[in-house]
C-alpha cells in the first residue's frame, strides 16, 4: 500500500461527557449503542472524555518530554527483556522513534520503581502524573469494555471479573521531527495485541491513521478537541468477543520537522488468565472461532517474525 493513500474520511466521535453516564440510564444505553457500532465497523472511535483535567494531560506530556531528554544510558536503565515495555529506541527501521513503557501504571510501587530507575533521587511530578492520568483515563477503558460486553448480553458476574483481571501499560512515545518534505512512516501498520488502547497526542495533530474495514483507505485521525482520545480495539478483545468486534489497524506517519509525542494507555490481561471467547458470544449462528490462548505466549509470537500483528496472524495462531 502506498504511503499517500489517506482520504478525508472521519472516525465516529462518541461523547462520554454526560454527567449521567451510569449503567442503566438512557444516556448510557445510547453511548453503548454508539460504542458497539463503532467497534463493529471501525474497531476504533474518537471519545470525548472530560474526566482527565487539561492540566493533568499537559503534565503527562511535560514529564514525557523531560524523560526523553535524559541521557540514553539513563533511559536504558528501564530496558525490559520484553519488547515494548521499558525503554525502546534506536530501532534500525524506525531510528527516530522512542518509547518508555510503564508496566502496571495503576500500581504505586511499580510506578515508583520505574521512576527511581530514571531519577534515582525521585521525581514525584513524574510518578504522580503517570498514576493519576492512568487512574482517570482507565475509567474510559472500563466503561467502554463494560458497554461492549453488556451490549452483547454478557452476564454481570463475568463483566465484573473480566474488568478486574486486567492491568494497565502506559506507553510514552516520541517521534523525532526532522528536516524533510516527504511523509515518512513513524510506526508500521499493526493491530494492538491487548484489550483496548486509548491514545492521545500533543498539539502535533497529524500522524495517527486508521485503516477502513474494507482495507482500502487510511483515515487520518484529527482529534476534534483537547479532550479527545482515540480508542482502539485490540486482538484480545477480538478473541473474547468471538470476532464480533474489530481491531483497528493503525499506523503513524511522521510529517516534517514537528516532533510528535503521544501517550497510550493499554489494558492488558493478567498473565495467569487464559483468553477465550465469552460463553454468550458462542451459539449456533456464531460458532467458536478461537481456542484458548495465553497472552504472554501470543505476545512473544508476535515479536518473533514480521507480519504477525494482524488478524490473519491471530487466526493462524489461535483460530479454530
Ligand atoms: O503513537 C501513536 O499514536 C500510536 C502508537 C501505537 O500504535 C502503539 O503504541 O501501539
Ligand atoms: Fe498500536
Amino acid at each position: 500500500m502506498s504511503l499517500e493513500a489517506s482520504l478525508a474520511l472521519q472516525l465516529p466521535v462518541i461523547d462520554f461527557t454526560s454527567p449521567n453516564l451510569k449503567p442503566g440510564t438512557v444516556e448510557w444505553d445510547s453511548v453503548r449503542d454508539d460504542v458497539r457500532k463503532a467497534l463493529e465497523e471501525y474497531g476504533c472511535f474518537e471519545a470525548l472524555f472530560d474526566k482527565v483535567p487539561v492540566e493533568l494531560r499537559k503534565a503527562v506530556f511535560d514529564v514525557s518530554e523531560e524523560a526523553f531528554r535524559l541521557p540514553l544510558e539513563t533511559k536504558q536503565r528501564v530496558v525490559s527483556s520484553r519488547k515494548y515495555r521499558g525503554y525502546v529506541g534506536q530501532i534500525p527501521t524506525l531510528p527516530l522513534f522512542e518509547v518508555l513503557g510503564v508496566d502496571f501504571a495503576e500500581n504505586e510501587d511499580k510506578v515508583n520503581e520505574f521512576t527511581h530507575k530514571l531519577w534515582p533521587q525521585g521525581n514525584t511530578i513524574f510518578s504522580e502524573s503517570v498514576m493519576s492520568f492512568t487512574e482517570k483515563l482507565s475509567e474510559l477503558d472500563l466503561m467502554t469494555r463494560r458497554m461492549i460486553m453488556e451490549s452483547f448480553g454478557v452476564n454481570e458476574n463475568y463483566i465484573e471479573k473480566h474488568l478486574k483481571s486486567t492491568k494497565f501499560l502506559m506507553r510514552l512515545m516520541k517521534y523525532q521531527g526532522v528536516e524533510e518534505t516527504e511523509e515518512e512512516l513513524g510506526m508500521e501498520a499493526h493491530t494492538d495485541r491487548n484489550m483496548l488502547t486509548i491514545l492521545c497526542q500533543n498539539d502535533v495533530q497529524d500522524g495517527l491513521e486508521v485503516k477502513t474495514r474494507d482495507d482500502k483507505h487510511w483515515i487520518k485521525v484529527n482529534p476534534s478537541q483537547a479532550s479527545s482520545y482515540i480508542v482502539l480495539g485490540g486482538a484480545t478483545l477480538h478473541v473474547l468477543m468471538n470476532g464480533r468486534v474489530l481491531t483497528g489497524v493503525h499506523r503513524v506517519m511522521r510529517m516534517g520537522t514537528n516532533t510528535r509525542f503521544s501517550v497510550g494507555l493499554f489494558s492488558v490481561p493478567r498473565t495467569e488468565d487464559l483468553i477465550y471467547p465469552v460463553e454468550e458470544m458462542v451459539d449456533a449462528e456464531h460458532p467458536r472461532l478461537f481456542k484458548p490462548f495465553d497472552f504472554e505466549a501470543y505476545f512473544q509470537f508476535t515479536t518473533e517474525g514480521p507480519g504477525r500483528r494482524d488478524l490473519a496472524a491471530l487466526r493462524a495462531y489461535c483460530g479454530l
